[in-house]
């Protein structure tokens, strides 16, 4: 898809409309490994009621979003084999965005009043990172002496403080285009030019 629709000009945002299978990959990285795992810190402005419960003013609260994104991101109902990263999932079988399956961002960002403001900049910027990786590099679990391969646990999660991803690991990259770094900083140029015109 990323070949028939970007050729060999590399991606951009007019591609976006075309590319539902890197939307997917979007959807389903939010959905398979939410990266902040309790949101950020919320204060009571006043004394809340809430299910026989008197909340003080100024208590500070976390969204346990791990505990229920996670939980919901893992209901085989909605998601079957949930452990399973199937972009294919967010798709209908014509391969279009499927507007059944529940959207993934209500599970990584957050909810209500708070929910995060800069989601659509997130889902933007992961849609480009993501086409543009994908386009410029094949990507391969290394091998060892003995030609076995040396695959990532992406259970094996690391905290910084609010955000959580998996620990480092190795991977082979091997570039899809002959003379890749000139093309990549001739399509930097056409943006620049093209941005600042
Ligand atoms: C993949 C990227 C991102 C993820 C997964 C993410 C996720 C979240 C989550 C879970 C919350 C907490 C919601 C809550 O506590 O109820 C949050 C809050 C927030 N996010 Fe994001 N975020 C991302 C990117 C961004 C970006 C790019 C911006 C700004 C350009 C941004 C700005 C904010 C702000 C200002 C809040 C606080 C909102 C409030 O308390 O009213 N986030 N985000």
């Amino acid at each position: 898809q990323l070949d028939s629709v970007c050729g060999s000009r590399g991606p951009s945002f007019e591609h976006r409309e075309r590319l539902p299978y890197i939307e997917a990959i979007v959807k389903e990285t939010i959905r398979w490994r939410p990266v902040a795992p309790i949101g950020v810190f919320h204060s009571a402005t006043e004394e809340v009621k809430f299910q026989g419960f008197v909340i003080p003013k100024g208590t500070l609260f976390l969204d346990n979003i791990w505990s229920a994104s996670w939980a919901q991101s893992r209901d085989p109902a909605l998601f079957p084999n949930p452990d399973t990263f199937e972009p294919a999932r967010f798709l209908d079988a014509a391969g279009n965005l499927c507007p059944q399956t529940p959207d993934s961002n209500l599970l990584g960002f957050g909810r209500g009043r708070r929910v995060c403001p800069g989601r659509d900049f997130a889902n933007a910027g992961l849609f480009i990172a993501a086409a543009s990786m994908l386009w410029s590099f094949d990507f391969e679990w290394p091998v060892d002496v003995n030609g076995k391969q040396i695959v990532c646990d992406t259970f094996e999660m690391e905290d910084h403080t609010i955000l959580s991803t998996v620990r480092p690991f190795e991977i082979k990259v091997t570039p899809r285009h002959a003379s890749l770094e000139e093309k990549l900083f001739e399509m930097l140029k056409e943006r620049d030019t093209s941005t600042s015109a």
